[in-house]
């Protein structure tokens, strides 16, 4: 899916600032994201890593500055045009947000409805998702009956139904033992080797150590770092 502009930039963010009441979140953020690019975001507790991500698919509008996405400024976004944006965006929360009353297969057949996955189509997508994760045998579980690996697992698979082209992860290894948290990371790397761009926040710096790549550093809402880490050999 290709949707930049002339720039090569997926993501462009021109002196952002987000205030939270009297809370500055995030201060003068300039950053610039390629296509295809693996980014971490890193920085303490408070740092703004979540607000960054939020700022992205408007979860929370700017206050200030400009972002593009796709060569779009999200300010010229209406109200009606937002599920559009949204459609680029797979998104992973950092609680998985996953909808307890649904089983597993309505929780994700509902993102594909929502993209227009056609009707006689969207089993065979739903499955095909959570087979790539592992949790094709859940479907009909809920999720309050799944571990913290097993609701991570599928939050990824929500957030690739839709075929996106930019994928947020919000601590997607946080809470997860060594092993789920492999597996996790492992699909993220799948999906930017078939083309996503991947934007992962996290406080896990072995997790970037190991992986290697760009690393975006938040303190106290600026970013006061952006360099890349060679790969742990
Ligand atoms: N909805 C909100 N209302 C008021 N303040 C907020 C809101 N959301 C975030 N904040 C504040 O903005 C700052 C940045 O929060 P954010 O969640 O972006 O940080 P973070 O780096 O993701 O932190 P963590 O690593 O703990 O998830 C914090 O001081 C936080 O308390």
């Amino acid at each position: 899916m290709k949707f930049n502009d002339d720039s090569g930039f997926i993501i462009r963010m021109f002196h952002v600032y987000k205030r939270y009441a009297s809370k500055n979140a995030l201060i003068d953020i300039n950053l610039d994201i390629s296509e295809n690019e693996f980014l971490f975001i890193t920085g303490p507790t408070g740092a703004g890593k979540t607000t960054l991500l939020k700022l992205l698919y408007l979860g929370e509008p700017a206050s200030e500055g400009q972002i593009l996405v796709g060569g779009r400024s999200l300010s010229r976004i209406s109200r009606r045009q937002i599920p559009f944006l949204r459609r680029k965006f797979g998104v992973i929360f950092q609680n998985y947000k996953l909808i307890p009353t649904k089983n597993i297969f309505d929780n994700i057949a509902l993102v594909a409805e929502a993209v227009g996955t056609k009707k006689r189509l969207i089993q065979k997508k739903v499955k095909s998702v959570l087979r790539a994760v592992g949790m094709e045998e859940k479907l009909k579980a809920f999720p309050p009956g799944l571990s913290g690996g097993e609701q991570q697992r599928v939050a990824v698979a929500r957030a690739i139904a839709g075929n996106p082209g930019i994928i947020l992860a919000d601590e997607p290894t946080g809470s997860l033992d060594a092993e789920s948290a492999r597996i996790i990371f492992d699909l993220l790397k799948g999906l930017h080797t078939r083309g996503a761009t991947v934007i992962i926040a996290t406080h896990d710096t072995e997790l970037i150590r190991r992986t290697g790549g760009r690393v975006v550093l938040l303190e106290q809402g600026r970013l006061k770092m952006s360099t890349i880490i060679p790969k742990l050999s």
